[in-house]
């Protein structure tokens, strides 16, 4: 059997026909999940002034351990205006602004006095000599206005949207959401949940897909199921193209070599280009575009194939679109629990479960009896990730490590 790519060409190849969507402005609140289209620079410094880290005095460190007279009061949120001179301190809260001429903060648990019921006018004693810049948090030591807060090409998950906002931006340029139509093919399908009759099954390459494009910070603008019937999806794939909200389309079925594969039917002749793929399961792949020039990937109907598929194709794309710099998933080589046998001349992607037992040696096994077979829609249950087997190897030995990327 001869392929036409491997796994690492045909990503390359659907990678380099793929340009980042336009930019768009957006508030901080409803950039969650959004990819960053310039670098972030801070407006603001963070800590915006010297404050103090704890609840307790601001004084002199240089006045050593004399008792202090207590000539402010400072919450959180004071504009301060306290000048400290010699034998004074100021009651502080943690957060507020350093009084003028304080350098070192004393923790109220390291003093004689009951914090609540101190007051200006009181003497505070000290338990210890405070030290020159203890518990003072200085503007500007952690990002200095202008610095990069997050660089370009960065997913704003939750701690980079809230560094973001605590840099002081209102709103942040970022790629949207791409808009992703899924087209599941096939007359034996079903929506989810209708009464199955005889040959048809339930529906779920769609299902998956849904999924999947919404973890990878897609939209999806809708989920089709079409026949085997060539006209009908002509018919659906022009109103795709007229309506024009699309940057993405998916289908699933009909991509091999049988007599009847719709998918390949209809768009091979248009100028999308369908090869096998030397890897299992997922191989006969199809990768182009339509008329209007939307990117369209034609995967092979099996519900591995397809989870398969759309880890190492198409979600990189997705992340492209969103000009995201990292498209693939980290990988990490664990050991095998167990050994299996693999396909030659493939690359395959075995769904695995991961044994996290010992946290210092996590290990990987096929995650069920069955293996990487592209049918077992089932299995998908139990896969936390797939184990990457190189081509030329026909099998895997218990303990050995393998490439694994884990999945959510
Ligand atoms: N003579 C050959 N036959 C096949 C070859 C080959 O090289 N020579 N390749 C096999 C491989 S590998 C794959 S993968 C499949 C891919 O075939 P298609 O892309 O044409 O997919 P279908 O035939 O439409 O469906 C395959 C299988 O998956 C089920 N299916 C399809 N869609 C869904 C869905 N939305 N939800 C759930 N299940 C779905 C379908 O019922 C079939 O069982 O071709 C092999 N054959
Ligand atoms: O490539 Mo197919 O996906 O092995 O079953």
């Amino acid at each position: 059997m001869s392929f036409a790519r491997t796994v690492d060409e045909h990503r390359e190849a659907a990678l380099a026909a793929i340009t980042p969507l336009a930019p768009v402005e957006l508030p901080v609140a409803a950039a969650l999940g959004r990819t960053t289209a310039t670098a972030v620079r801070a407006r603001v410094d963070i800590p915006a002034f010297d404050n103090s880290a704890m609840d307790g005095y601001a004084l002199r460190a240089v006045d050593g351990d004399m008792p202090r007279t207590v000539v402010a009061d400072i919450a959180a949120g004071a504009s301060g205006g306290a000048v400290l001179v010699e034998g004074e301190a100021a009651r502080i809260m943690t957060g507020a602004p350093l009084p003028a001429g304080a350098d070192a903060i004393v923790p109220h648990e390291r003093t004689a006095e009951t914090f609540r019921e101190v007051g200006v006018g009181s003497t505070v004693h000290l338990a210890s000599v405070p030290e020159a810049g203890a518990h003072v948090r200085r503007r500007a030591d952690d990002v200095a206005a202008g610095d990069v807060v997050l660089e370009a090409g960065v997913r704003l998950g939750p701690r980079q949207r809230a560094a973001v906002a605590a840099a002081g931006a209102a709103s942040v340029l970022v790629r949207p959401a791409p808009r992703v139509v899924v087209i599941s093919s096939g007359d034996e399908l079903v929506a989810p949940g209708q009464p199955i009759g005889p040959g048809q099954i339930p529906e779920s390459n769609g299902i998956l897909l849904d999924g999947a494009i919404r973890e990878a910070d897609g939209e999806v603008l809708a989920t089709e199921i079409v026949d085997d019937t060539p006209a009908h999806l002509r018919a659906l794939l022009e109103r795709i193209e007229t309506d024009g909200a699309a940057d993405l389309v998916i289908l699933t079925g009909g991509a091999s070599v049988g007599a009847y594969e719709v998918v390949r039917d209809v768009l091979e002749p248009t100028g999308v280009e369908f090869l096998p793929v030397a890897m299992q399961p997922g191989k006969p792949q199809g990768f182009g575009a339509l008329a209007s020039g939307i990117p369209v990937f034609c995967l092979p109907g099996n519900p591995v194939s397809v989870a398969v598929s759309f880890e190492v194709f198409v979600r990189p794309v997705l992340l492209r679109l969103q000009g995201r710099s990292d498209v693939t998933r980290p990988v990490l080589q664990l050991p095998a629990a167990v050994g299996w046998r693999t396909p030659p001349e493939r690359e395959q992607y075995m769904p695995v479960a991961v044994d996290r037992s010992d946290p210092a040696r996590w290990t990987v096994r096929p995650a069920t009896a069955g293996g990487s077979g592209s049918h077992r829609a089932g299995a998908l249950a139990h896969a936390e990730g797939w184990a990457r087997v190189p081509a030329e190897k026909d099998r895997v030995d218990p303990g050995e490590l393998v490439d694994v990327m884990l999945v959510p």
